[in-house]
């Protein structure tokens, strides 16, 4: 399948999970064989080169970034909402474009010196984004890049994000 139309498969629900946010749905993506292998070719490519980990953020990073990581064959450090994990190298609180958060790093993910790629599904706020590179920053690692499927520009994550180089498959 084209990415355009893969990417054409998302969902846009309005009010949720707050009145106000029009939630970016890519449960059609994840669904359809055809689109979800589409994406994850795409999202591979914009991974780039010189990566030695990805990144992902629970709950839908996390579908994305195996995929990823199986098809570029790279490991994947699960960063996690809290209270998952037995042993925390590291831990931010943050805000999102509904409500705030806080994501744990688990003990040996990352290594110290290694090039981290984080993928994720929908940069919006870019405080997601920003809490993940702080936990690998914070284990000694280096953020080569992000890399996501849909972005939402209005919402700024780029100037958040200061020089990140950001990869998306769709800008809104
Ligand atoms: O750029 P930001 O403003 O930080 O928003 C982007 C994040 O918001 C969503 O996660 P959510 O916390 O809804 O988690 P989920 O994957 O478990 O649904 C999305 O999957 C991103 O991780
Ligand atoms: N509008 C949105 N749709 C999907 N995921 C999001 N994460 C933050 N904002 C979002």
């Amino acid at each position: 399948m084209r990415l355009d139309d893969a990417l054409d498969l998302i969902a846009e629900i309005p009010d949720f999970p707050e009145p106000g946010i029009l939630f970016r749905d890519l449960t059609p993506v994840f669904g359809d064989a055809a689109a979800f292998a589409s994406v994850i070719d795409a999202l591979g490519e914009a991974v780039g080169d010189g990566v030695d980990r990805l990144a992902a953020v629970e709950a839908r990073g996390f579908v994305l970034a195996a995929a990823v990581g199986y098809a570029r064959g790279l490991g994947v450090a699960l960063v996690r909402k809290p209270g998952k994990l037995p042993a925390v190298a590291g831990r931010v609180d943050y805000a999102l474009e509904y409500g705030t958060a806080t994501l744990e790093l688990p003990v040996g993910s990352v290594e110290p010196g290694q090039r981290v790629a984080i993928v994720d599904d929908v940069l919006a706020t870019g405080g997601t984004v920003a809490a993940t590179a702080k936990l690998v920053e914070s284990a000694g690692a280096a953020v080569s890049g992000v890399a996501v499927v849909l972005e939402l520009a209005a919402l700024g994550a780029r100037s958040r994000l200061g020089g990140m180089p950001v990869e998306a498959l769709r800008t809104l």
